[in-house]
């Protein structure tokens, strides 16, 4: 009886020890969520985001999108509290806010919301994941390269691979005057090289020979999701600190051969004096300026020749060399190649459209003696009417985010948006809110022709971003689109075929937004 008595009794005991637990679980997580319902802030419950957050490190579905249905389902809201992981974040909803924010507001918005390092170590000293002074101090010596100088010696560089393009689509034609290509393996081959060359000042290879291409490889892996990013999703939100040990870890392979691949590179530059006028001679030469104004304090070159700094204090350090170049080629490489490709395809379904950029790139060439120049790519206003709608419809860039930096007091309202806090601009939702585009499904580039550009809403627009962190090369971005699409239109008709994929689908893994796996088309040769 008395073992009855305690068996039972032990049994109550854990019973109610595991109420307690539950209970006080409950308690912190009622606490720990309750933090936009506290302040008076309309809220996604984690009962939604937990679910999506796990969806998300599970790779089913991308970020952006998660972002664009919330969007949807909160209709009627100026901005709306949520939570990324266990950490609060704010979704502004109205674009015509995004200039109070983050343009006015710029110093509560600062920062991107990656887990500032100090030391800039693995690649994290680049544009897109550096806060605080030192953004401000790489971006104003970088900007230059983005001279409209330097745009024209790019373009007169590109020349050399819209002949290799030429050759090979030909060569794919041989015989019958049209193909089916994969347009996105194609393109992002183009890209490839048009971008290796002006951030590495050498040859890619890629159109020619893909397969020992090391740096696409490379950088196709830098640019997707994986379980390890995941992983470092998920300690960024529990632990930065260990989540930046992990990404040094994870990413060393990445980031030892880029950052043997640019070493290298400015080995070659420097051994050969070479003053090539490509971003990597201008990094060099900001390098140079640099240590020579250490050197009056008393540093020293090797064998003559000015060092990238080594001192972690410095703002040009090597690793900041090799993580600007990484960072340029990978988010050159990426948006700028997947712009394109979106931008075949809809071309393809929308033969209208095709003709009428065909006829324009016809009446340019007739204008400037067959070839055309850096200045005539002004000329080209319904091709640059044509990009803007497929950076509409498939922005690469799904959302903003920025961190809240410095205590923000919402502009006519009594709400604060505290330090710490992550904002996100959905910017794929805006642009497919038919309050904004009637129709967003819909590929109409009049939505940007001369008489119609001025009714779209402020905020509403925002392929590039917006204020100070927009993106630094944006002309170069629209100048490599237009080239590629010139050099293919000029000369070939694009048109679904019975392998192409209608509607297209969007990768799950990759961080901007790029189609999943071939886009087939069937090019035939104009006559
Ligand atoms: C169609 C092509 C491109 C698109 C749609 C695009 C879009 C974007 C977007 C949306 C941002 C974030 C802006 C913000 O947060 O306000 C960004 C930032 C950035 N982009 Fe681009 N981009 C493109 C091409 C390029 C190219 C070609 C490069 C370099 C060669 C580049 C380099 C950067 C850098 C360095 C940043 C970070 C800027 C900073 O924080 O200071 N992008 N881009």
């Amino acid at each position: 009886m008395e073992l009855l008595t305690s068996v039972v009794n032990s049994q109550v005991t854990l019973a109610l020890l595991c109420i307690s637990v539950a209970l006080y679980v409950w308690f912190l997580i009622q606490k720990k969520f309750s933090y936009w319902n506290k302040r008076g802030v309309p809220e996604i419950s984690i009962l939604t985001c937990l679910p999506n957050f796990i969806v998300q490190l599970l790779q089913i579905k991308r970020f952006s999108t998660i972002v664009s249905e919330y969007y949807k389902a909160t209709e009627g809201h100026s901005f709306i509290g949520m939570y990324q992981g266990l950490r609060p974040a704010i979704m502004l909803r109205d674009p015509t806010m995004v200039n109070d924010w983050i343009v006015k507001g710029f110093s509560n918005f600062h920062d991107r919301n990656s887990p500032p390092d100090e030391k800039a170590r693995n690649l994290s000293g680049n544009l897109l994941s550096l806060t605080g002074e030192r953004w401000h101090i790489v971006r104003a010596k970088v900007s230059p390269a983005f001279s409209s100088v330097k745009l024209n010696f790019m373009y007169d560089a590109n020349k050399s691979y819209a002949v290799e393009a030429r050759i090979y689509l030909e060569r794919l034609c041989s015989g019958k005057n049209e193909a089916i290509v994969d347009v996105d393996d194609f393109v992002s081959r183009y890209a490839m090289d048009v971008i290796g060359a002006w951030g590495l000042g050498g040859e890619c290879n890629a159109i020619k020979d893909p397969q020992n291409c090391e740096i696409k490889k490379i950088l196709d892996q830098f640019m997707r999701s994986s379980w390890r990013r995941s992983m470092e999703l998920f300690l960024s939100m529990v632990h930065p600190s260990l989540a930046r040990l992990f990404r040094s870890r994870c990413f060393s392979n990445i980031s030892n051969f880029i950052t043997s691949v640019t070493n290298q590179a400015i080995k070659t530059r420097n051994e050969n004096g070479s003053s090539g006028k490509d971003f990597l001679q201008y990094l060099i030469n900001v390098c140079r300026a640099e240590t020579e104004g250490e050197q009056e304090e008393g540093e020293t070159m090797l064998n003559g020749v000015p060092q990238p700094l080594k001192n972690e204090d410095s703002v040009f350090t090597e690793n900041i060399v090799a993580s600007t170049i990484v960072n340029m080629l990978a988010a050159g490489l990426h948006t700028v190649a997947a712009t394109t490709t979106f931008c075949l395809y809809e071309l393809a379904y929308h033969p209208e459209i095709q003709d009428r950029v065909f006829k324009e790139i016809q009446t340019v060439k007739n204008g400037s003696g067959n070839e055309i120049q850096f200045a005539d790519l002004k000329k080209f206003s319904y091709l640059t009417q044509v990009i803007s709608e497929t950076l509409r419809k498939h922005p690469p860039g799904g959302l903003m985010v920025r961190k809240c930096t410095e205590t923000f007091n919402v502009p006519n309202s009594s709400f604060v948006i505290e330090k710490g806090v992550d904002l996100l601009i959905p910017t794929i939702g805006f642009h497919h809110d038919p309050k904004y585009f009637p129709n967003p499904e819909n590929f109409d580039p009049e939505r940007f022709s001369a008489e119609n550009i001025d009714k779209i809403v402020p905020g509403s627009y925002l392929p590039f971003g917006e204020g100070p962190r927009f993106c630094i090369a944006n002309r170069m971005a629209m100048m490599n689109v237009k080239d590629m699409l010139i050099t293919i239109l000029s000369e070939y008709s694009l048109h679904p075929c019975s392998k192409t994929k209608n509607p297209l689908k969007f990768d799950r893994k990759t961080f901007t937004l790029s189609p999943e796996g071939e886009v087939w088309l069937c090019i035939k040769r104009r006559i």
